[in-house]
């Protein structure tokens, strides 16, 4: 998988948050977006990901040399963020299995993998609205960690989380398979120190 960001610019009303960005991010590697806050590191990832419109430029997803078409780039990508909701409706069983039935995990993960490496059998038919936020933090990084998907991007990614979760964090991000392209937004070098690429999306503000 690799995705190539060509002249990327993104406005609201008449600011420009970023411009002229050009990258181009490869399978196997793992970039962070880095800057202040109101930098726009959630805004470029949302960009990238597709679920927000860029105001210029060009963004391409390539799989084996084959083009994917824009419509399609949802079902490459596990999104992992604080501004994303679960369906708090569901039991956390009833959630997996709506989750894999969209985007499957890896092969040998299966539900009962999963709610153990959380340590949350216990709450398998809890609903996901009385869980706590490390909690929902914790299955929302699961469901990026362990579905079979090209490119994870996770904002934020210990937001809520105590120490032994941000350990556990750490482990599982860096197991992520060379197939995989992670892309990351942090202020917190505990969450991105393993990183092969650092970008500062302040670098990209221009003068208003
Ligand atoms: N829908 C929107 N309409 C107008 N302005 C927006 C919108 N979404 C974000 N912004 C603005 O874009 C800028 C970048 O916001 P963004 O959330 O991407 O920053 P960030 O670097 O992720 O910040 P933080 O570190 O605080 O999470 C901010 O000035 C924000 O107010």
């Amino acid at each position: 998988m690799q995705v190539i960001i060509d002249g990327l610019g993104k406005r609201f009303n008449r600011e420009w948050i970023f411009r002229n960005l050009t990258l181009e991010l490869k399978a196997g590697n793992s970039y962070t977006f880095v800057g202040p806050n109101g930098s726009g590191k959630s805004t470029l990832l949302q960009v990238i990901s597709g679920v927000m419109p860029l105001t210029e430029g060009k963004i391409t997803y390539q799989l084996s040399n084959k083009i994917i078409d824009e419509d399609d780039w949802y079902r490459q990508i596990v999104l992992a963020a604080p501004y994303l909701e679960l369906i708090e409706e569901f039991s956390l069983v009833e959630l997996l299995n709506f989750h894999a039935g969209f985007k499957p995990f890896k092969a040998g993960i299966a539900n009962q993998e999963i709610l153990q490496r959380l340590e949350l059998d216990a709450s398998k038919s809890k609903a996901i609205k009385y869980f706590s936020s490390g909690m929902k933090q914790r299955l929302k990084l699961a469901l990026a960690f362990y579905s079979d998907v090209p490119v994870v991007m996770l904002d934020e990614p210990t937001s809520n989380l105590d120490a032994k979760w941000s350990a556990w964090y750490r482990e599982e991000v860096q197991r992520l398979a060379p197939s995989q392209l992670l892309l990351l937004c942090s202020n917190v070098p505990a969450e991105y120190d393993f990183c092969d690429k650092v970008i500062n999306v302040g670098d990209y503000k221009p003068a208003q």
